[in-house]
């Protein structure tokens, strides 16, 4: 990938298979997110070919969107909407039904924060709430970057159930990560820089 006049990364090779978890590591700027970015086909690579989820990354496919869910690190909310709201309109555009809402609210630890607008949650619980999004969602996919911040002790532990479970449900999870109790349940890892 040839990003601001320089190769962040090249002769990269990745195989990772249903109910496997990959890390990728590396120090600031080493081309983490830019790596998420290009799995999930918000950019595209410099040279050479990938697959996710069976196909060539593409965001703007409606059909992708329903294989691979994703966290980017900018990723923002909508600050007038609740909670509550965010998954209801989610869930509509993926034309899904979640089932019990409240109980994945309470799953998040958010349930006494459902129906306040999301500009008034902590930086945590906004993480907290996209990261519930990115799993409500349909997907055979996650992609996650630096899940973990912002949150407490009792969301990196709820983070790590997420992983867990996502691997026993034969799901690929790709995360960009600085945690270790994440990076050292990976299947794999990958070093940048
Ligand atoms: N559109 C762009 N134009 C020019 N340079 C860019 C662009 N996008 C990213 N970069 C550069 O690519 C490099 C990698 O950025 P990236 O955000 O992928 O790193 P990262 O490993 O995720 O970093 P961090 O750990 O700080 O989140 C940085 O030096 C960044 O400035």
């Amino acid at each position: 990938m040839y990003v601001g006049e320089q190769w962040l990364f090249r002769d990269l090779e990745l195989d990772v298979g249903a109910g496997e978890c990959l890390v990728l590591a590396g120090h600031n700027g080493s081309g983490k997110s830019t790596l998420l970015h290009v799995l999930y086909g918000l950019r595209a690579p410099s040279a050479g070919t990938l697959e996710v989820a069976g196909q060539a990354p593409d965001e703007r496919d409606g059909q992708f969107r329903r294989k691979v869910a994703v966290l980017l690190d900018d990723s923002e909310l909508f600050v007038e909407l609740t909670p509550r709201q965010h998954l209801e309109l989610l869930l509509a555009g993926f034309d899904a039904d979640l089932g019990d809402v409240d109980g994945w609210l309470q799953h998040a630890g958010l349930d006494e924060r459902a129906d306040v607008h999301a500009y008034y949650l902590s930086a945590g619980q906004r993480r907290r709430l996209l990261l519930l999004g990115a799993i409500a969602r349909p997907h055979d996919v996650l992609l996650l970057d630096e899940p973990e911040r912002a949150l407490d002790r009792q969301g990196k532990e709820w983070l790590g159930e997420i992983v867990g479970n996502e691997r026993e449900l034969g799901r690929t999870v790709v995360i960009a990560s600085h945690h270790p109790p994440l990076t050292d349940v990976a299947d794999h890892a990958l070093h940048l820089g």
